[in-house]
This record gives C-alpha cells, sequence and structure tokens, in this order.
C-alpha cells in the first residue's frame, strides 16, 4: 500500500457492489460521508477459498463488471471449534440450517467460541491488482436473542458483552463490529491515498 502524496485519478467515485442491503445499510451508517461512493446491486459468484482470496476475486468480477474502480466485502464466521468452519461458507450455512442448526453444529464441543471477519476488497479497475482490508470481531456463539434483521447477528455475542449483536444498539455494534474495523482500514487508506474522483457532472 502506498501512502505516497501524489494523487491518483480515478474515472469515478467508488462503486460498492453487494447484494445485501443490509451490509449496504451498515457501510453508508460507519462510513458516513468519508469516502463518497455510489452503489450497486449485484450478487456475485463466490470462489471457495481462504476469505482474503474470495473477496479479491469478488472485487475483480466486481471491476469487470463496472469497468471502473470498485468496493466489495465478504463476511465470513468461523467457529473456532470447527477450525474456521462454516467461515465464508456461513451464508449457506444460515440459509438451510438457520439459527438453531448453527448452535447445534457445535453441540458436540465446549468450544462456542467464533470470531467474525469482514474482508473489504478495493480494486482501483478491472486490471488493477485488488487490495484487501481485514475487520475481526472475536465472541461465541449463543442460542437466538433480539430481533432476526441481519443474517447470524442473534447467534452472536461479542467477548466483553452480554448481549447479541441483534440484542444492541446499532451504534454499539458499530463501534466494535467486524464490519466498522474493516472499514476503518478502508478509511485510513482513502486518506493516505489521496484519491482524486473526476466528476464531469
Ligand atoms: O454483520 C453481520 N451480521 C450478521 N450477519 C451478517 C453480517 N454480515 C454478513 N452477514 C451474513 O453472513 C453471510 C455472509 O455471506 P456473504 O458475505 O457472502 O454475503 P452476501 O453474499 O449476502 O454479500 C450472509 O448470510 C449475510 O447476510
Ligand atoms: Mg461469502
Amino acid at each position: 500500500m502506498s501512502s505516497s502524496s501524489r494523487m491518483v485519478r480515478l474515472p469515478r467515485p467508488v462503486t460498492f457492489v453487494t447484494g445485501n442491503a443490509k451490509k449496504l445499510e451498515e457501510t453508508r451508517a460507519i462510513l458516513g460521508p468519508s469516502i463518497p461512493f455510489q452503489s450497486l446491486k449485484l450478487d456475485l459468484p463466490e470462489l471457495q477459498g481462504e476469505p482474503e482470496e474470495i473477496s479479491k476475486e469478488k472485487a475483480r468480477l466486481a471491476a469487470a463488471e463496472v469497468n471502473g474502480p470498485v468496493l466489495v466485502e465478504d463476511t465470513c464466521l468461523c467457529f473456532n471449534a470447527l477450525n474456521g468452519l462454516p467461515g465464508p461458507y456461513i451464508k449457506w450455512f444460515l440459509q438451510k440450517t438457520g439459527h438453531e442448526g448453527l448452535n447445534n453444529l457445535l453441540k458436540a464441543y465446549d468450544d462456542k467460541s467464533a470470531y467474525a471477519l469482514c474482508v473489504f476488497s478495493l480494486a482501483l479497475g478491472p486490471h488493477v491488482e485488488p487490495v484487501t482490508f481485514v475487520g475481526k470481531t472475536e465472541g461465541k456463539i449463543v442460542p437466538a436473542r433480539g430481533p432476526a434483521n441481519f443474517g447470524w447477528d442473534p447467534i452472536f455475542q461479542p467477548d466483553g458483552y452480554e448481549l447479541t449483536y441483534a440484542e444492541m444498539p446499532i451504534e454499539e455494534k458499530h463501534k466494535i463490529s467486524h464490519r466498522s474495523r474493516a472499514l476503518a482500514l478502508v478509511k485510513a487508506h482513502f486518506a493516505a491515498a489521496n484519491y482524486a474522483f473526476q466528476t464531469n457532472d
């Protein structure tokens, strides 16, 4: 990552490509006006593999699609007893087995600890290697508590809290969440990189 003061000119603002409305809502709330971005609702295919590679590959696909600078993110929920699984496959586990099924996966283990990973990738264009930013929050898996508004929020209780993500006021989640930690790195990158977005309109 360069922190040179040389200005990097980009043809237009970054497009945050995601098919997930809650991710967009949280990202908007966390970034505020710090990084101007557009959004495009597109559910990109995902490779199997390590979280950073999955996120990078999503960025390559998105940059080709948009033909410009893009930001994407991939979120994993990793159980320590299962060596990090379901990890990037959490979306499918959640969809097929629900909160109860996810708790049941850990029935055979005493260790209920888990961590949430959020991996943002920024690709400045279709032929530019993406840069990744990883945010991690440690916690444990508990029987669901709180409103089921967003994914696995009701079953994830971050360390140091008696509340699940779902039970917390959203501002409290943003103080410690995997997503806000990753976005803090994205912000720092933008602050150092001195991007200039050309807007002709
Ligand atoms: O902060 C969060 N809290 C709870 N669930 C989340 C959070 N971020 C992502 N998820 C869920 O975890 C899964 C992550 O999968 P992925 O990152 O591939 O989502 P996407 O394909 O919907 O963008 C999805 O089911 C998503 O709804
Ligand atoms: Mg995924």
